[in-house]
This record gives structure tokens, sequence and C-alpha cells, in this order.
């Protein structure tokens, strides 16, 4: 089973994407909605995170993210301690989605993971997809999002991995700036290659 790792920076239209990939039959799996899971009442981040934080929420209602964020956004090492904590349940929580699709018989699997780089985890994929879209394209688009200010835009910008050197770590690029056709018929095209290569090696 191939491992597709997919990401693009903020408004680069990857959870458009992702949508594309379910659409022609591929599992997706999704990193923030992950870290939602484990935050959320009952899941497997919470005592841990609650033990280094507990201003950020209480185990009968999850880790509360504003709060959270509030402490590590801006201190890198308060972010270290908590990537420590979360990183490692987000691995065993991607690591059980594979193998369920593997043996649902899947031969691809997509991992939709906005930080893949600025993480460091692109080993982990057989192939790295990267949406993107010209710079005034993405900004219009964020700017257009409600709460969004031009200081918020480009503090996370700032933050995340510059846009050419993820072109250039890509194994792909989908196009995301000319229309749902065009993304989609490279969406088409990674899949249906993806496919042919399995059952060639399953030969
Ligand atoms: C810091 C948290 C609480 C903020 O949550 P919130 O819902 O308020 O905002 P959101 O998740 O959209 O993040 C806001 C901004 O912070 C940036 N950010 C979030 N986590 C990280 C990180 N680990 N490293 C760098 N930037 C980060 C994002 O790029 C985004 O621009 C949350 O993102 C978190 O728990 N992050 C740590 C876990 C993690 O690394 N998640 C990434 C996917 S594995
Ligand atoms: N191929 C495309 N053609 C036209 N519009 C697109 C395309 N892909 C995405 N868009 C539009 O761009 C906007 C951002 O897309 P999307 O929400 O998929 O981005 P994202 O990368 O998941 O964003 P974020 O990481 O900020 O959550 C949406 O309004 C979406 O409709």
């Amino acid at each position: 089973m191939k491992r597709i790792g997919l990401t693009g920076g903020i408004g680069m239209g990857k959870s458009t994407t992702a949508d594309m990939f379910k659409a022609a039959g591929l599992p997706v799996w999704d990193a923030d909605a992950a870290v939602h899971r484990l935050y959320a009442p009952g899941g497997a981040a919470v005592d841990p995170v609650l033990e280094a934080f507990p201003e950020a929420g209480s185990s009968a209602t999850g880790v509360d993210r504003q709060r959270l964020s509030q402490f590590v956004l801006g201190d890198r090492e308060k972010l270290a301690q908590l990537e420590a904590i979360v990183h490692p349940l987000v691995a065993m929580d991607r690591q059980r989605f594979a193998d369920r699709a593997e043996a649902e018989g899947h031969e691809a699997v997509v991992f939709d993971i906005p930080l893949l780089f600025e993480n460091g985890v692109q080993d982990a994929f057989d192939m790295v997809v990267v949406c993107s879209a010209p710079e005034e394209v993405r900004r219009t688009r964020v700017l257009a999002r409600p709460g969004m200010t031009v200081e918020k835009y480009e503090s996370i910008v700032a933050r995340q991995t510059p846009e050419a050197e993820k072109r250039a770590l890509a194994e792909v690029i989908v196009p995301t700036g000319e229309g749902l056709d065009a993304a989609r018929a490279v969406v088409d095209t990674i899949v249906s290659r993806l496919r042919a290569r399995a059952a060639d090696e399953s030969r």
C-alpha cells in the first residue's frame, strides 16, 4: 500500500484537494481532526496535556485549544513540550488508520498534514503532494475569512515553511489556483498511477 502525504500552506486548497482524493476512492486521514479527537473529553491527549498545562482545560471538557494556544504559541520551549506529548499520539492514530486501510485492501492512503514539512515527517511517505496557488490568490482567499486580519495572516505565513521550499520538496504539485478541474486532473492522474503501480507490484 502506498502512503501519500498531502500538505500545503494556509489557504492553498488542501482540504478541497483531500476531498478529491476521497472522491477518487482513497481513504484520507486528517491530522487536524486527529488532534481534535485527542483533545476531546476522553481523548488520549487530555490527561498528559493537562498535567503539563493544568490551566488548559479539564478532563470533563477536554483541552481548550484557545487557552492552550495562549501558553504555547510564540514560546518555542512550551510548544516543543506540547509536541513531545501530542505527536507520538498523533503518529499512533495515523498508524492505526494505515493498518486498517491496508487490511481493507486499499492500494493507497492519503495523510492530510498541514505541518508535514515543519514537523519533518516527509520520510514516512512514498510520495509527498503539495497544494499550491499563486500568492495573491491565496492571500485573497484567506483574508476573506471571518476574523482574519493582515497581521494574523502574515504571522501564520511567516511561521510556515516557505512556499518555494515546499514546492522544491514536493514529488507532485497540485495547482489550486486554476480552478477545480485542473486540480482534479492532477489528483486523478496520481491515483491512477499509484493503482497501476500497486497492481504491478502485486503481480
Ligand atoms: C497550539 C494549538 C492548541 C492551537 O490551536 P488552535 O485551534 O487555536 O489553532 P490552530 O490549530 O489552527 O493553530 C493556529 C496556528 O498555530 C500554528 N501551529 C499550531 N501547531 C503548531 C506547531 N506544532 N508548530 C508550529 N506552528 C503551529 C498553526 O500553523 C496555525 O497557524 C494547536 O494547534 C495544537 O495543539 N498544536 C500542537 C499539536 C500539533 O503540532 N498539531 C499539528 C498537527 S500534528
Ligand atoms: N482547485 C481549486 N480551484 C478553485 N478554488 C479552490 C481550489 N482549491 C481550493 N479552492 C478554494 O480555496 C479556498 C481554500 O481552500 P481549502 O479550504 O481547501 O484550503 P486549505 O488549504 O485546506 O486551507 P487551510 O489550511 O487554511 O484550512 C476555498 O474557498 C476553496 O473553495
